[in-house]
């Protein structure tokens, strides 16, 4: 626990009289940030949401850092125009590769999912296995976040490239996702893991795949869960927590509206209305 905040509230935007009453900004490649979106629903249910997903340029896992970190800077200022309290980076990928370099560019609160998703594998287990995208993997930065905490737990990444796609095109319940994760799980099934990380927030939506495939004891942690934690703790410290009712979320994409809809709806249990957003532009359009 902090006592103080790591960040500092004192950022102008047009919700200035009324601070807490501002949106929570989330953001990720596509549809894993609903896992994030699903989590403040149920644990900060007066928090007002604006969430973006970058459908154009995904899956962000295969992406350069230079390329990351110019995404990230575009969604972040336009999130900004948006007047957001803070930001969650519902992205593993953009938090292992973006995070540091853009809280020192921008004055909104910006939250990534690592820190919280390595402090809660670490409180879990000893043998640690992180599923992530190639790009994450590559970082090491759960493997890195991991064993500064503790350096005698043992860890093991897997890259898993074809599990975005897989998930995005609503192939869960595919028998061939199933071979895929099974080859993915087996290397960290061989090392008896004990906890397992879903280092992509695409990947608890594999929830049950997953589970049906490895040994019952080993444990499985979603660092969704544990960032909102951190975000509840953090606007509480800022004194942003939003006790008036909350506006409907407002859904944005700079790829098809009408996919994304079609796309999340199970996941949300209803279709919602999305808008498009060209980050290059300042204009929006909803259909
Ligand atoms: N869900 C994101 C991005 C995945 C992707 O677009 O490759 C992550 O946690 O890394």
């Amino acid at each position: 626990m902090y006592s103080s905040s790591i960040f500092n509230s004192n950022f102008d935007n047009c919700f200035n009289q009324e601070p807490q009453r501002a949106p929570v900004g989330v953001f990720d490649s596509g549809v894993g940030g609903l896992t994030v979106l699903g989590q403040l629903y149920r644990h900060l249910p007066n928090e007002s949401i604006i969430y973006f997903a970058d459908t154009a340029r995904l899956p962000y896992g295969i992406r350069s850092q230079a390329e990351i970190l110019q995404y990230v800077r575009e969604i972040l200022n336009w999130m900004q125009r948006q007047s957001v309290k803070m930001v969650i980076m519902a992205c593993n990928t953009s938090s292992a590769l973006a995070l540091e370099i853009v809280r020192r560019e921008f004055s909104i609160p910006v939250l990534g999912v690592i820190l919280p998703g390595a402090k809660a594998a670490v409180e879990q287990g000893k043998r640690i296995g992180v599923i992530a995208t190639p790009a994450t993997a590559k970082s090491n930065a759960y493997r890195q976040a991991i064993l500064e905490i503790d350096p005698n737990v043992r860890v093991w990444q897997v890259s898993c490239p074809e599990f975005v796609p897989l998930i995005e095109q609503n192939r869960i319940n595919d028998p061939y996702t199933k071979e895929v994760a099974r080859s993915y799980l087996e290397p960290l099934i061989q090392q008896e893991i004990d906890t397992l990380v879903y280092g992509c927030t695409h990947y608890p939506h594999l929830a049950p795949v997953l589970r049906s495939l490895l040994p019952s004891q080993v444990r499985l942690v979603d660092p969704a869960v544990h960032v909102v934690a951190a975000c509840t703790q953090e606007l509480d410290l800022l004194g942003l927590r939003n006790t008036y009712p909350p506006l409907p979320t407002r859904f944005a994409v700079s790829g098809c509206p009408q996919q994304f809809a079609k796309s999340s709806v199970q996941w949300l249990g209803h279709t919602p209305t999305v808008e498009f957003v060209d980050l290059t532009d300042t204009a929006v359009s909803q259909f």
